[in-house]
């Protein structure tokens, strides 16, 4: 409204990895008082009372104790993406404030850069593009040989709404589907996507040529995947990762991809984020690793940046909030 003052929004930066992106940047200020955190520890007798969203990009700003102890008037955090272990919800409820993610935008795409992770290394994409480019290497040794997709099994931990979208897409593949999750789906969400139930994980590690995970990170699942599970997967399986780094014993994860405990692994998660230089998981030839990139496509990062605007706008006003994450 004319000569109303807008709300004023803390975020971690402009630009960068957990910054608002430059062309979001124009819309966000159309509705709000953007604050970056780094305007905001330098006049904080000034803003800390006028702020009340914290518009959170890829878990930054961190938002703890202290920071909330600054923020009386907060009230939300509206987090991107569907992941939420990085926030303390039963501390945030106490300081009253709410909170939102943004979980079905992103399923579609992080689906399929889990289908990507699974193509490009069954068929060896990034050692073959190396050969392509490569002065020096034989162009087609005979033993380089990739792994076929279609007709192989396909174990989905995680049959949450990435998972299933997995599945359907997995189905064109002509793969056979089985999944591990805390609750078995409708039988008519199985049959139309084929996918068989292992209440077991174990079942599942030891039957699926591609072990993918799907699930969130929870105190349930922390390392869910270590040293015991690795050796139940075939020596030709590999391990597919598009949820938490931390879902997987990355040590265990390391020995195991050395001694050809199994065949391989693709990451687009690990932890840290991004991996020391000379972590050993770096040199690994059957490794495939991309920078957290599952909804990083150019629509749903908008439309994501859209739909935070909108719970940020609810939580201010007090109304209900589109996909609000209760403790
Ligand atoms: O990591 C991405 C997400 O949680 O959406």
């Amino acid at each position: 409204m004319e000569g109303q003052e807008l709300p004023y929004v803390l975020i971690d930066c402009i630009g960068g990895v957990h910054g608002v992106y430059e062309d979001h940047v124009g819309f966000l200020q159309k509705h709000f008082h953007l604050i970056t955190m780094k305007e905001y520890l330098e006049n904080k007798t000034l803003l800390s009372k006028k702020i009340r969203a914290i518009y959170m990009w890829y878990q930054k700003p961190v938002v703890n104790k202290e920071l909330l102890q600054s923020l009386p008037n907060l009230r939300i955090v509206a987090s991107s993406g569907v992941g939420i272990d990085h926030l303390d919800l039963n501390l945030l409820s106490s300081f009253g404030v709410k909170v939102s993610n943004t979980p079905f935008i992103v399923s579609t795409d992080t689906a399929d850069l889990g289908m990507a992770l699974m193509l490009a290394s069954s068929r060896r994409l990034v050692e073959g593009y190396e050969m392509a480019v490569s002065p020096d290497t034989e162009y087609f040794p005979a033993d380089w040989l990739g792994a076929e997709v279609s007709g192989a099994t396909l174990g989905i931990v995680g049959m949450g709404t990435i998972g299933y979208k997995v599945a359907e897409r997995a189905k064109a593949f002509e793969m056979k589907i089985l999944y591990h999750n805390r609750s078995q789906r409708k039988k008519e969400e199985e049959s139309a996507v084929g996918a068989v139930y292992c209440k077991k994980i174990d079942d599942l590690l030891q039957q699926s040529d591609f072990v993918l995970l799907a699930v969130n990170l929870t105190p349930q699942t922390h390392k869910l995947i270590g040293k015991r599970e690795l050796e139940l997967m075939k020596p030709t399986a590999t391990l597919i990762n598009i949820s938490r780094g931390l879902l997987v014993d990355q040590d265990a994860l390391v020995e195991a991809l050395q001694n050809k405990v199994i065949k391989a692994a693709a990451l687009d998660v690990t932890y840290p984020e991004p991996l020391p230089r000379d972590h050993p998981l770096l040199k690994l030839k059957n490794v495939i690793i991309t920078p957290h990139i599952g909804s990083a496509t150019k629509k749903t990062r908008r439309i994501m940046m859209e739909e935070m605007t909108e719970s940020i706008q609810a939580g201010i006003a007090g109304l209900p909030i589109p996909h609000e994450v209760l403790p």
